[in-house]
């Protein structure tokens, strides 16, 4: 069985101190689980929770990041930059810097293929809105959201990468996708994985899922066959919740 990944993305909340506190909390508090821990703070604030977390099972993940490795890129930060301070993981392509930041699965593509080049894990976000989702083009457009991403992705390095599923009008609404919905979703990703790679490959790659996942839903998404771990917002934003999660995980 792939491991699970239980990883929060903060977004834009919290400044230093709620930082310090709920790292710390998490800290103290963390269950033993098999599960692979990440935690994305926002930019002012990696290297203090690289800080809090050394020799912890959490790792620190970014929320985007430019390819370049450096230039006249005002307000960006590169990969050369997050490795140099401790970060392992960076979120690419989520949805929210696609709608407001001019993310496109080209610049997704750039970012990928630069995350590996520095040794850092993409977690790749794909997603569909409602409107997409009622058309019946939810497969299709995931299906290019993946290959897009991955196009300059060699067979060598395709293992190294996390897919997050994450629907857009799931995420922030409290209204969780079934788990029929997310599994459905997942499987087909790997089928997609497969289809560019190999099988092996295919179920190498861990796939999350994202989208109002809290305590009480989480063990039934994470018992899906191709749903590997969680992609958390909202109830990553405290220790408790998040330890209620990873609680929920290891009881499968
Ligand atoms: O976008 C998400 C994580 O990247 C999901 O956010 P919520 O868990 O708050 O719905």
């Amino acid at each position: 069985m792939r491991k699970k990944i239980l990883a929060g993305n903060w977004k834009m909340n919290h400044t230093g101190a709620a930082v310090q506190t709920v790292l710390t909390e998490l800290v103290q508090t963390l269950p033993e689980t098999k599960a692979t821990l990440i935690i994305a703070p926002p930019f002012p604030y990696l290297a203090q929770a690289v800080s809090l977390t050394a020799h912890t099972p959490l790792h620190i993940a970014a929320q985007t990041m430019h390819w370049e490795e450096h230039g006249a890129f005002t307000g960006e930060v590169s990969p050369a930059m997050l490795v140099d301070i401790g970060v392992t993981h960076v979120l690419i392509g989520h949805s929210e810097r696609r709608e407001y930041n001019g993310e496109t699965d080209r610049t997704v593509q750039q970012k990928v293929a630069a995350a590996l080049q520095h040794g850092l894990t993409p977690i790749i976000c794909c997603g569909e809105t409602a409107q997409q989702r009622q058309a019946g083009r939810t497969d299709d457009l995931l299906g290019t959201q993946l290959r897009m991403a991955l196009a300059k992705v060699r067979m060598a390095d395709a293992s190294r990468v996390i897919v997050a599923y994450e629907p857009i009008w799931a995420i922030g609404t409290g209204q969780t996708a079934t788990v029929a919905q997310a599994q459905a979703t997942c499987a087909f990703l790997r089928r997609q994985l497969a289809a560019l790679y190999n099988s092996d490959i295919a179920a190498t790659v861990p796939i999350l899922y994202g989208g109002s996942m809290k305590a009480d839903n989480a063990a039934a998404l994470l018992a899906a066959a191709d749903i590997d771990g969680g992609l958390i917002g909202g109830a990553s934003l405290q220790a408790a919740s998040f330890t209620a999660i990873i609680r929920a995980a290891d009881t499968i």
